[in-house]
């Protein structure tokens, strides 16, 4: 009687659920349909979700299936992802004033609050003022001492790495370098996360990159993004101890730093926070003087210039942003573009002729009395001779962009299209729009044998869409810090070629694993035989 109960009970609940599933996807058939847009089922997105699948493979499938255009609802919001380069131009440089802001994240968590990834309109605009001088190429050429500091300590750690085993994992190498690079950068505080596993600063910033997200956090996640007021008002806070602990690292540097600055004790800065007291100084100054008419007060994008200054609160934040934007992209890129030179011996070799080559040269343009040592050699404009070198990065850049989609909110209802009038989508405002890189970057009419590791595409004239490659985003909300990634990418990967060989061992996996993630990829430990030459 009980089990007859059981049965009755679960068939009347599941055909509850199924209908009003299928009324939902009924609705969501509709929508897109008035979007001039097919939809892809929800129940795609959801398998997805439940088997842990890779989401830029499930839709790459469907890509491949022709599916150019299509809508799918990602994160509560009517999502569209369009592959067409000419739609990118469009939403992310010609009509940016209408998608100036990524998707609404609303949390009472005081770094996502004011993280300028996710800050809107004129807050984002005000921030984007005071960073961009941070990473100007005068800027960056004060951090490249910096960057010489980890470079070595890479070398260190490599020649270490080999004595006990030829079978080097990678990922570990590369990541603790991008991590004492991140913290050198940001903070000026010089560690080696390889050799002080205990160091605090790494102990949190690796819960900050615990890339397997735990089932207690999409719980949390889905709630701040689907019940935003009721997440805040049960103080819903994503890995808390994490971000509490950045906020007091960060805020006490500051404030020291503060108090050397009014004693005149500091020099000229050369990371982040204190490039950001620099601006904050400047530009106080700045606002001073500036008496601004209405009409002159209108930049190139119709914006107000709002005055330029940046609160304690937005300080701390960004230098903790530029953890979590900065460590698994460059990590990821350096850990892809090791597997894709050991998988492809011929170009590994090109590079290394290249870097030998190169590295004679400006030893012999330093004459005599100049430094040999290789970390000297290089500076910021000699980096751009290594010229296979830049395509090796942009190659595995495009196989392994590690943003997986670049996306935009429509601020207002409107029409975009191609210049043809073709791929007509009648976007609503609130709409997202989504440009997803995985396939674009693979995509057979912009990139010839898209699958294969050809570093020479990007040798000469390209001969594809600027909007078809787009690894950094593009438009005025791009990337902030693409040079500073590059810098990072290419030194290690030179550093890293001119003196070891790498090649497949037994235990390189092939294809390698990446974990799941939604944005962006990370793979999993990717292990290669490094000996040196
Ligand atoms: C290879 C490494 C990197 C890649 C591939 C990468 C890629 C991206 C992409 C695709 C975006 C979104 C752009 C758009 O929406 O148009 C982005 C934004 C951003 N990235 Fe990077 N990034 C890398 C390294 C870094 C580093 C090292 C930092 C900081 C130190 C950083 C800081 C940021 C910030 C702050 C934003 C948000 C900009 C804004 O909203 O105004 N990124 N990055």
């Amino acid at each position: 009687m009980s089990l007859a109960l059981l049965v009755v009970g679960t068939t009347i609940i599941a055909t509850i659920a199924w209908y009003f599933l299928n009324r939902s996807e009924e609705n969501n058939r509709e929508e897109y349909a008035r979007r001039n847009v097919k939809y892809l089922p929800q129940r795609n997105a959801f398998l997805q979700m439940v088997f842990k699948e890779r989401l830029e493979e499930a839709k790459h499938e469907f890509f491949k299936q022709g599916h150019r255009i299509f809508g799918y609802n990602f994160l509560n919001a009517y999502t569209i992802s369009a592959a067409e380069p000419e739609l990118a131009q469009v939403v992310l440089s010609k009509e940016f004033t209408n998608f100036t802001n990524r998707r609404a994240f609303e949390t009472n968590d005081p770094f996502f609050q004011n993280a300028i990834s996710i800050v809107k309109d004129e807050t984002w605009k005000r921030l984007r003022a005071v960073m961009t001088p941070t990473f100007s190429t005068g800027k960056l050429r004060r951090m490249k001492p910096l960057v010489d500091d980890t470079i070595r300590t890479l070398n260190k750690n490599m020649a270490n790495a080999i004595k006990s085993s030829s079978d080097v994992n990678m990922k570990q190498i590369y990541g603790a370098f991008t991590m004492d690079t991140i913290i050198q950068v940001a903070f000026g505080t010089k560690v080696d996360s390889l050799v002080e596993p205990n160091n605090p600063v790494i102990t949190y910033a690796k819960k900050l990159f615990s890339v397997d997200i735990s089932f207690k956090n999409i719980i949390k996640f889905t709630m701040i993004l689907m019940a935003p007021k009721l997440a805040n008002f049960l103080k819903i806070r994503i890995n808390p101890e994490v971000t509490d602990f950045f906020y007091k690292f960060s805020m006490d540097i500051i404030n020291q730093k503060r108090k050397n600055m009014k004693n005149g004790n500091i020099g000229k800065a050369n990371n982040f926070i204190e490039l950001l007291l620099e601006a904050e100084v400047e530009n106080e100054e700045e606002a001073a003087k500036l008496k601004l008419t209405e009409e002159s007060n209108v930049d190139e994008f119709g914006f107000k210039k709002s005055t330029k200054y940046i609160t304690n609160d937005e300080l701390v934040a960004q230098c903790s942003l530029f953890f979590l934007a900065g460590y698994d992209t460059t990590a990821t890129t350096l850990t892809m573009a090791s597997y894709l030179l050991a998988t492809n011996p011929d170009k590994q070799e090109k590079l290394y002729k290249e870097a030998l080559s190169v590295l004679g040269k400006l030893s012999e343009e330093a004459g005599p009395d100049g430094s040999k040592d290789p970390v000297d050699l290089i500076t910021l404009e000699s980096l751009s001779r290594f010229e296979y070198l830049a395509a090796v990065v942009n190659e595995t850049l495009r196989l392994y962009s590690p943003a997986t989609f670049v996306e935009r909110e429509v601020s207002k209802d409107m029409t975009i299209q191609k210049e043809d009038g073709s791929c007509k989508i009648h976007l609503k405002k609130n709409d997202i729009i989504q440009f997803p890189v995985y396939s674009m970057h693979r995509d057979p009419e912009q990139f010839s044998d898209p699958e294969s590791f050809k570093p020479e595409r990007f040798l000469g004239e390209p001969n594809f869409h600027k909007y078809a490659y787009i690894p950094f985003g593009s438009g005025p909300r791009n990337c902030i810090a693409r040079s500073l990634a590059l810098l990072e990418a290419k030194m290690a990967l030179l550093h890293t070629i001119r003196q070891y060989k790498l090649s497949v061992s037994s235990k390189t996996k092939i294809p390698p694993d990446f974990y799941f993630q939604s944005q962006i990829i990370v793979p999993r430990d990717i292990i290669l035989k490094v000996e040196r030459r």
